[in-house]
């Protein structure tokens, strides 16, 4: 496989807030992280609460600047460089956020909320078709095409977020959470979406999830963070069966039994 992602040795520390007179030390939620990822590749990203996932998401989404390291998109650089030149890395590069419904424009109904990355991004042919191919994908119909945000449920919601994602079929797709908020049905649905889209266009996926069976189920990597450092990274079924490092064992046994496995 050829390599799309490469990160190397990210560090990233947020400045604390001014306590009165003085300012506390920065807050480090990220440090010496380094990984490859491989074009069609399925990554997990497994860790406790702060141990610094979204904030290397955001990296990845040159949302947030590191202090030190770099990434690099086939060869060229997202980071360090200016976000304002990164506009080719956007047509690359979509992102489904872990809060669907503060992320979609709420003046625009569903079929343009779907229909507007094909067409900012210069989408060729049949568009309304792309569109309902997206939101049938997720499974929901065309009823759903004249509806606003804010007559959707949470999960209808996130089921748009996906579509508007996939609709341009990107080589890599960012997520954090993204079936968190779905019921068992439509999450099985959504995961197989995502498995086929990555299996059918090669779009590689990096994934945010507390939820273990999530990654076993979708991902053939998972990596663990602690405290912002990268402390394990293997394939998912082997890091599942003999967990390496003590977190990983400890988030392994924290979290409920397994139904199914990559
Ligand atoms: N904007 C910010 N300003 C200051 N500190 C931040 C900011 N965002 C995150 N942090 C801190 O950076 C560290 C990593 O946070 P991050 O949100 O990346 O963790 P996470 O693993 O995604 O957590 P969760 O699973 O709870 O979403 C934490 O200590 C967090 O408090």
């Amino acid at each position: 496989m050829t390599s799309l992602l490469c990160v190397r040795n990210l560090s990233l520390s947020y400045p604390s807030p001014r306590k009165r007179w003085r300012r506390s030390a920065p807050v480090v939620a990220l440090q010496d992280v380094s990984f490859d990822l491989a074009a069609g590749e399925r990554l997990g990203l497994l860790g406790m609460s702060g141990s610094g996932k979204s904030s290397l998401l955001r990296c990845l989404l040159a949302l947030e600047r590191p202090q030190a390291g770099h990434i690099h998109y086939q060869g060229r650089a997202v980071a360090p460089g200016s976000i304002a030149a990164l506009r080719w890395y956007r047509r690359a590069a979509q992102y489904v956020p872990q809060d669907p419904i503060a992320s979609l424009e709420p003046r625009m109904n569903v079929a343009q909320l779907v229909a507007e990355p094909l067409l900012r991004l210069g989408g060729d042919g049949d568009i309304a078709r792309r569109t309902e191919e997206a939101l049938e994908s997720v499974g929901l119909d065309h009823r759903f095409l004249s509806r606003r945000p804010d007559e959707l449920s949470g999960g209808q919601a996130q089921r748009v977020a996906i579509a508007r994602a996939i609709a341009t079929r990107p080589a890599l797709l960012l997520t954090d959470e993204p079936v968190s908020g779905l019921d068992m049905t439509i999450r099985a649905q959504v995961i197989d979406v995502l498995r086929e889209l990555s299996n059918t266009h090669g779009t590689a996926i990096v994934m945010v999830s507390h939820d273990v069976s999530i990654i076993a189920g979708l991902c053939q990597r998972a990596m663990v963070m602690e405290q912002g450092r990268l402390v394990e990274d293997r394939p998912t079924p082997e890091l599942l069966k003999t967990p390496q490092h003590p977190h990983t064992r400890a988030l392994l046994e924290a979290a409920p039994p397994l139904v199914t496995a990559a």
